[in-house]
């Protein structure tokens, strides 16, 4: 049976949604989550990358990145998916008691339940591609064999 994740609210697989409030240093930096990264990384050469890293909250990073939409880089496709892994990596690496829940989730597959995203969730009709599911899950094959 598939784990569907979503609501951060929701005990205990809401800290697989990247707006968890589970922060890490990265490249030098301190992220207050997964969203703040990987918003920000849409961004080269312009200071948004800095404003994003300092917002309060991962939706207003995330609204932030939307209202820009027409600075992302032009290599965003390209390159999303290996940030979002450096990201979500990062993030259950530094945080040990998520870790363990991610670990404890054995062979499960874990969906993101997103109703309106059909990339990095499974979308309303649950057939998106969940993206971000794979990913969690790459990232627990990778840090069971540590
Ligand atoms: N929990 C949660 N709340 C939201 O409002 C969300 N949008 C998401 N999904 C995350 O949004 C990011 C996708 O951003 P782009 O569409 O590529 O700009 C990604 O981190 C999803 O996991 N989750």
């Amino acid at each position: 049976m598939p784990i569907y994740f979503y609501d951060i609210h929701e005990k205990p697989f809401g800290c697989f949604s990247n707006f968890s409030p589970h922060g890490f240093e990265l490249d030098g930096e301190w992220w207050k989550t997964s969203e703040h990264f990987f918003q920000a990384h849409k961004f080269v050469d312009t200071p948004y990358l800095e404003q994003i890293r300092k917002l309060p909250s991962p939706k207003a990073a995330f609204d932030f990145a939307r209202s820009r939409q027409s600075d992302v880089r032009s290599d965003w496709r390209m390159v999303r998916d290996d940030i979002m892994r450096k990201a979500v990596e990062r993030k259950f690496q530094f945080n040990a008691e998520i870790r363990e829940i991610l670990l404890a989730t054995g062979n499960v597959l874990l969906v993101e339940d997103s109703p309106v995203d059909f990339y990095w969730g499974c979308g309303s009709d649950r057939q998106g591609k969940n993206m971000l599911g794979k990913i969690l899950m790459e990232v627990r094959e990778r840090l069971r064999d540590l």
